[in-house]
């Protein structure tokens, strides 16, 4: 008996019986190469997630059921072609073979799009209406496109079937081409195809009949759907739950997923895939609503992070399986480890966005803290297991989370670890981003470091200032220098920082200077930094303009966190300025004039503030490093840099005496926190 067994009652999708109650819903991976063909990395990807317990795993979100549904922006799995079918069944049995079932979501995107993908396809949708977050425009689809695509989706779906997957959900969610038919904003036709409520649901309905025609009754066939647009001029609520209950009447689906929000606005773009700024389960009230008017299973995604929440909803009946998606990127072993009593190991999501939003920009799906995550295929292991050569002494420098990760990875491995950290808390740069108001959560990726640290007894000493003496006398066989940056406000003489004129988004985050009453932020980067310093000094009632000479402010921050942070910085009145240089600063009385120039014709303008903030990004902290390497140069050593996909150096000195030096994350040069993790990963799992 376990407080979870709810979680772990097997319930039957038609026949097809869930060994729990926990989905990973569908994710565009960016995974798939050659033309939509799922890969290596896809299959174990996919593989770990059953490996850890995962239920059903829906792949392939929004994969493609005809040729001019653009796939390869986001190189989704493509069900137009028969070429698929044995790259499934290698999908299927790596995953059934742990226990696991696995389904694809198919799709046809319509308007939501790019054309200039692999076919240069013409965009089609109900009435050429053109959707503002992927800014592509789009042809009126005809009636014999319309017929062909029907028939194109009961293609994807026999596919899908002969290549062994347990069933297929119909994408009628995030106004794909069904849900751009139901809606009537997007939907203007006067044929059998729009208008009233049976012809807009028309489409949907043939795809609907010609898939199971293709597939028989005993395959599973769902759909997806969202609860409410949440657009002033979108399906509501009562809406959907008219249509839901519309579908579930013709008996042909064995289950309904529900998410909250529409995303055809950027605005609404952010709701879909909740980043920490909202609450827990923040629309599960839609998906309850939908259940009320079907008598199939539900799915629910949306911020169910945590297994004490998993459970409080099923076991209160409000849905019949929960998706924990983001939850499974940033740990596959999450239902492993709820049913063996180990819940506070679990990697919890924080809620980055960092998956999705590289998605959006087109990139592959990687996990902002888990470095592991889609990298099974190389060999990067979630689950360490010990050394069987030499244990060594691991002294790691730096408490951020890559010397974090570096010391978690080398405990794991069995060695002796020493973690020293300047400062009286762990979590570097993570901790002053949590100071912002909407980031509070992202503290969560160093408070489970420092808890696996407690666990795997490594030596944590803070407050200690590592210098070459401590180190030498420390006399580790291997270091990690994890120092960091530092910001780098000086990198023009004439803003001033020497004399004290300007200070960083660090200072205002840290609470080592005042905000002041009127500021100028002057952001170089564009990224979180810049609108986190805005951000936290609106809050504390200063007005404040964010000036930058890249595009807008915040142009760096994906397409599912921009957004929330623009609904704040909007409220609170943040004035922001694209296209001008920050010039010079200088003192004029009590106050500081910031010379401003235009990019483009160099037209200069002043503000008269009393607080100016740079935010230029961080070079390096390397003189430790620096110092170390120099010093073992000089007694004959050799020593590493880190350098990527070459196996870290047992022995670096020919007598066996020496130490490997490596240096990672910001300490290198200013990346992220996943290069960071993936630097700490890639070095230390072979230690
Ligand atoms: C990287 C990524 C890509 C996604 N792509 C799709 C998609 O193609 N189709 C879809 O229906 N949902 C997609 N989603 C939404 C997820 O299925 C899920 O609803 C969302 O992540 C919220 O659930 P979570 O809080 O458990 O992560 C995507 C989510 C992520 C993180």
């Amino acid at each position: 008996m376990s407080q979870f067994d709810v979680l772990f009652e097997p319930l039957k999708i038609n026949n097809l019986t869930i060994r729990n109650r926990i989905v990973s819903t569908a994710h565009a991976e960016v995974y798939a190469t050659d033309g939509g063909m799922t890969t290596d990395r896809y299959v174990k990807y996919y593989e770990e997630k059953a490996q850890g317990g995962c239920g059903l795993c829906i792949c392939g979100g929004s994969s493609v059921v005809s040729i001019d549904s653009p796939q390869s922006w986001w190189s989704s799995v493509n069900l137009s072609t028969d070429r698929i079918i044995p790259h499934f069944q290698n999908l299927a049995d790596a995953v059934h073979k742990h226990g696991g079932k696995i389904m694809i979501q198919i799709s046809h995107m319509g308007r939501r799009s790019r054309w200039d993908g692999e076919n240069w396809p013409n965009l089609m949708s109900p009435s050429g209406i053109r959707e503002p977050v992927h800014r592509a425009t789009c042809k009126v689809i005809e009636e014999e496109e319309i017929w062909r695509v029907v028939g194109d989706f009961a293609q994807a779906a026999r596919r899908a079937k002969e290549g062994g997957l347990d069933g297929v959900e119909l994408s009628a969610v995030h106004q794909h081409l069904i849900d751009q038919f139901w809606s009537p904003r997007v939907n203007k036709r006067t044929d059998q195809w729009g208008g009233s409520f049976e012809n807009r649901m028309r489409f949907g309905m043939e795809v609907l009949k010609a898939v199971r025609a293709e597939v028989g009754r005993d395959f599973v066939v769902g759909m997806r759907i969202t609860g409410d647009e949440f657009h002033p001029d979108g399906l509501n609520h009562e809406n959907m739950k008219e249509i839901a209950a519309y579908y579930n009447a013709t008996g042909e689906l064995d289950f309904f997923g529900v998410v909250g929000s529409g995303c055809d606005t950027h605005n609404t773009l952010a709701n879909v895939i909740p980043n920490m700024s909202y609450p827990p389960e923040p629309f599960l009230h839609l998906a309850a609503g939908i259940k009320e008017v079907v008598d199939v299973p539900v799915i629910h995604a949306q911020n169910i992070k945590d297994p004490n929440q998993a459970k409080r909803i099923i076991e209160a009946g409000y849905v019949d399986f929960v998706g924990m998606t983001r939850a499974h990127i940033a740990d596959p072993h999450i239902i492993a480890k709820i049913k063996n009593d180990q819940v506070d190991q679990i990697r919890q999501c924080v809620g980055a966005n960092y998956c999705i939003d590289r998605q959006y920009q087109g990139l592959d799906v990687l996990c902002i803290q888990n470095a592991a995550t889609s990298r099974e295929y190389m060999g990067l292991p979630h689950i360490i297991e010990k050394t069987t050569g030499p244990i060594r002494k691991v002294v790691v420098v730096g408490g951020g989370p890559g010397g974090l990760e570096s010391a978690r990875v080398a405990a794991e491995r069995g060695h002796e670890v020493i973690l020293l950290e300047r400062a009286e808390e762990l979590g570097g740069q993570i901790t002053l981003a949590s100071k912002a108001p909407q980031r509070d959560q992202i503290a969560g990726i160093t408070r489970w470091l420092a808890m696996e640290l407690e666990r795997l007894g490594v030596d944590v000493r803070l407050g200690i200032e590592a210098n070459e003496a401590l180190i030498n006398e420390l006399q580790p066989d291997v270091c990690v220098i994890a120092t960091g940056g530092r910001p780098f406000i000086d990198q023009n003489s004439e803003w001033g920082a020497e004399e004290g004129l300007v200070v960083s988004s660090w200072d205002i985050l840290s609470g080592k200077v005042e905000p002041g009453k009127n500021v100028l932020i002057y952001d170089t980067i564009c990224e979180f930094s810049g609108l986190s310093a805005a951000d936290y000094l609106s809050a504390k009632g200063s007005l404040v303009e964010i000036v930058t000479d890249d595009i807008k402010p915040g142009v760096g921050i994906g397409g599912t966190t921009f957004p929330t942070y623009y609904r704040s910085l909007y409220e609170k009145e943040v004035i922001m300025t694209s296209d001008f240089l920050l010039e010079k600063v200088y003192r004029e009385g009590d106050n500081l004039v910031a010379v401003l120039e235009n990019e483009y014709t160099g037209q200069r303008e002043e503000r008269v503030v009393d607080q100016v903030v740079v935010e230029n990004g961080t070079r390096p902290n390397e003189e430790l490093y620096y110092g170390l390497k120099e010093a073992s140069r000089n007694k004959g050593q050799i020593n590493n840099e880190a350098l990527f996909d070459i196996k870290p150096q047992p022995v670096l000195s020919e007598s066996g005496d020496g130490m490997i030096l490596w240096r990672l994350g910001d300490c290198v040069s200013q990346r992220n926190v996943h290069a960071a993790m993936y630097d700490a990963l890639r070095l230390c799992k072979d230690l």
